[in-house]
């Protein structure tokens, strides 16, 4: 029977537990197909290492993925370089860039219907000479598209951010009308497109302390954000705020708000991450392309051990399948 949806699933950084993660979830019964996009002998020496029994099949486009407990399929990827647990190797950059590239082609070219992606290392890919700050952004300049917006969400929380890696002392000057007007819409029309949200009640975090306390505490409320979000409004698009963003994160306002846009990474992923790390997911919106992701990092300190948890990789699966799966509706409909 054909399948309903495959999802190309690349394993990350080698030295990290992205490979080990691909390998536990095949001990497991899965509904989409999962293809692992990555090198057969890394899954293989892992495999090894931790002493999981999974048999890997070599993955050709146009057939079935397995999905019975202990079989995973490959579409295995040149280029590594080592493959020890634990040790990042500089040499293996380029190999990682090109699972990614594989795997968002393979999308882009109707192979997969989405991807879903294991940690990588920035900091090793950008020592290799990459230039690299995150798969955020990387897959903005693949599917060649001027904005993608970075949420992570759990069952009960979702955060979207206007801005993403970018160092702190930047983010003032990034937060422009443009930009803004720009991640707003994406996240309006997303939020309905994948998740039915029929009409998002989206809260608008300030930029300064106190959302700037009337201009005492810093202008960008007053001069950006408000009367941006006063246009956006005319395109019946729900916004609240901007909020100060230390009491936006209560249920005075979550109880009946759909997401939390808010203006740079550690303002709101601390705060989701505390509320959910390990079972949240990672999505970037704005694509052509279905992507979603772990919430967690490579985690280098239980490479090898097999003791990392695959409940976030579960989670980016899970609504993986449920965004490839609106996707395709909406191409029928
Ligand atoms: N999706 C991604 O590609 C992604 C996401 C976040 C961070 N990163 C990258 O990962 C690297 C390391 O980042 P970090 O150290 O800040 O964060 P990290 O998430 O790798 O580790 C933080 C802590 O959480 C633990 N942890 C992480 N994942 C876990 C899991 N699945 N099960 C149990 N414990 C887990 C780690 O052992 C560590 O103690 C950085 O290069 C960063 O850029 C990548
Ligand atoms: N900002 C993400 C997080 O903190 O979980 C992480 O760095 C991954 O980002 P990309 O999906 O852009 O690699």
């Amino acid at each position: 029977m054909k399948q309903s949806v495959t999802l190309a699933l690349t394993a990350g950084e080698p030295a990290g537990i992205g490979p080990e993660l691909c390998l536990q979830l095949a001990l497991e019964e899965r509904q989409p197909g999962i293809v692992v996009v990555a090198c057969k002998h890394l899954l293989q020496a892992r495999a090894q290492l931790i002493g999981l029994a999974v048999e890997l099949e070599d993955w050709k486009p146009g057939s079935r993925a397995a999905t019975e407990p202990g079989r995973l399929s490959v579409l295995h990827v040149d280029g590594l370089a080592s493959t020890d647990a634990g040790k990042l190797d500089p040499a293996n950059s380029a190999y990682v860039v090109e699972t990614l590239r594989t795997a968002a082609r393979g999308c882009l070219d109707g192979i997969f219907d989405g991807m879903v992606t294991a940690p990588v290392h920035k900091g090793v890919i950008n020592d290799a000479g990459i230039a690299f700050s995150g798969h955020t952004e990387f897959l903005q300049e693949v599917c060649g598209v001027e904005r993608v917006v970075m949420m992570l969400a759990t069952d009960e929380l979702r955060v979207a951010l206007v801005t993403t890696h970018l160092p702190l002392k930047d983010v003032s000057a990034a937060i422009t009308p443009e930009r803004l007007t720009q991640v707003t819409r994406i996240l309006d029309a997303d939020l309905r497109k994948y998740f039915a949200v029929e009409h998002p009640v989206i809260l608008v975090a300030g930029l300064n302390p106190h959302a700037g306390e009337g201009g005492h505490l810093g202008r960008e409320e007053i001069d950006v954000i408000e009367p941006t979000l006063e246009k956006l409004r005319q395109e019946d698009i729900t916004l609240t705020g901007p909020l100060p963003a230390d009491t936006l994160f209560t249920p005075h306002w979550l109880d009946n708000a759909d997401a939390v846009l808010a203006m740079y990474h550690d303002q709101g992923l601390p705060v989701l991450k505390f509320q959910g790390f390990g079972r949240a997911v990672n999505i970037t919106l704005g694509l052509p392309i279905v992507r979603t992701s772990v919430d967690h990092g490579t985690a280098l300190d239980l490479a090898g051990t097999g003791k990392a948890g695959a409940g976030s990789l579960k989670t980016a699966i899970r609504v993986g399948e449920q965004m490839a799966k609106s996707a395709k509706r909406e191409t029928f409909e």
